[in-house]
């Protein structure tokens, strides 16, 4: 099969775009670890695949595989990136994009230059469907690992997050504590997890342990689950800048049953063919 590709990338986090439309795409799980590899493939921390949609009142459906193969509810700055790519082939003029993922409908707004605003949808908190196992609804969580007690926050963007508050990110135990929470029992789904150091009221640093995909240089949808927690402790206003290692988004949240706006750059780095 040769597929026609684009590479994209969300400050940094990276996506091979595939536009299964116009094209036939037979995908399985090793095929997407095979594009995803960065030494015997295209190399990305996503592969995302344009589809028709099977709700008629959106334009597209959205699918989502991590670089490890895994099929997911979500990705924030793949949404960016989707907006601007079904534009730029062709595919729709619209300004304002409704795309359907496995946890829900997003609406993408195109803005000017190569910004794009996502509605995230409302947050999920309700452990059951996080899922995170817990008795009771709480805004923290205590989670124990490597023999230490963590306090996280769980939050659902549609894809299970863990945010922990640290206080200085550039130093956090993100390669050590990372994986040993992404795979923790109490998330039966794995988990993405955030180490959030709070600079002010509006402004946050933010690292992300992806489920499925290790750091990345940005994650949307943990920028977005870190400023709920942040809110929801009380240590954020409702419009925050997130600073991640590949550059910042500002995050938007009412509170309550408001939907989390996301809004940031794309960039499409190149396009190709490949055989797989
Ligand atoms: N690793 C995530 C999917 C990609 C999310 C991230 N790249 C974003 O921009 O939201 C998960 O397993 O839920």
């Amino acid at each position: 099969m040769r597929l026609r590709f684009s590479k994209m990338h969300g400050l940094g986090n990276d996506f091979v775009m595939i536009d299964a439309i116009s094209q036939k795409v037979r995908l399985n799980a090793d095929k997407v670890r095979k594009l995803a590899d960065r030494r015997f493939g295209i190399g990305c921390d996503q592969v995302l695949i344009v589809e028709e949609p099977s709700n008629p009142d959106v334009d597209f459906r959205y699918r989502i595989y991590n670089a490890d193969g895994s099929e997911v509810e979500n990705c924030g700055n793949g949404a960016r990136c989707f907006a601007n790519f079904v534009r730029e082939r062709k595919l729709t003029g619209k300004q304002v994009i409704k795309v359907e993922t496995a946890s829900g409908i997003l609406e993408l707004h195109v803005k000017r230059g190569d910004q794009v605003q996502v509605d995230m949808g409302k947050p999920i908190l309700a452990p059951a469907d996080i899922p995170f196992n817990s008795q009771q609804q709480s805004t923290i969580y205590p989670l124990h690992i490597d023999g230490q007690t963590l306090q996280i926050s769980a939050v659902s963007m549609g894809n299970p997050h863990a945010v922990l508050v640290v206080d200085n990110c550039a130093a956090a135990p993100v390669e050590r504590l990372g994986p040993q929470i992404e795979n923790h029992p109490d998330f039966p789904n794995r988990v993405n997890v955030g180490f959030m150091e709070v600079l002010s009221r509006t402004e946050i640093n933010l690292r992300v342990y992806e489920r499925g995909a290790g750091e990345t240089l940005a994650c949307g949808t943990g920028a977005c689950a870190a400023v709920v927690a942040g809110r929801l402790r009380d240590l954020l206003d409702s419009t925050v800048t997130v600073n991640l290692p590949g550059g910042a988004l500002v995050i938007e949240w009412a509170g309550g049953d408001h939907p989390v706006r996301m809004t940031g750059p794309t960039a499409q780095v190149f396009q190709g063919q490949v055989k797989l």
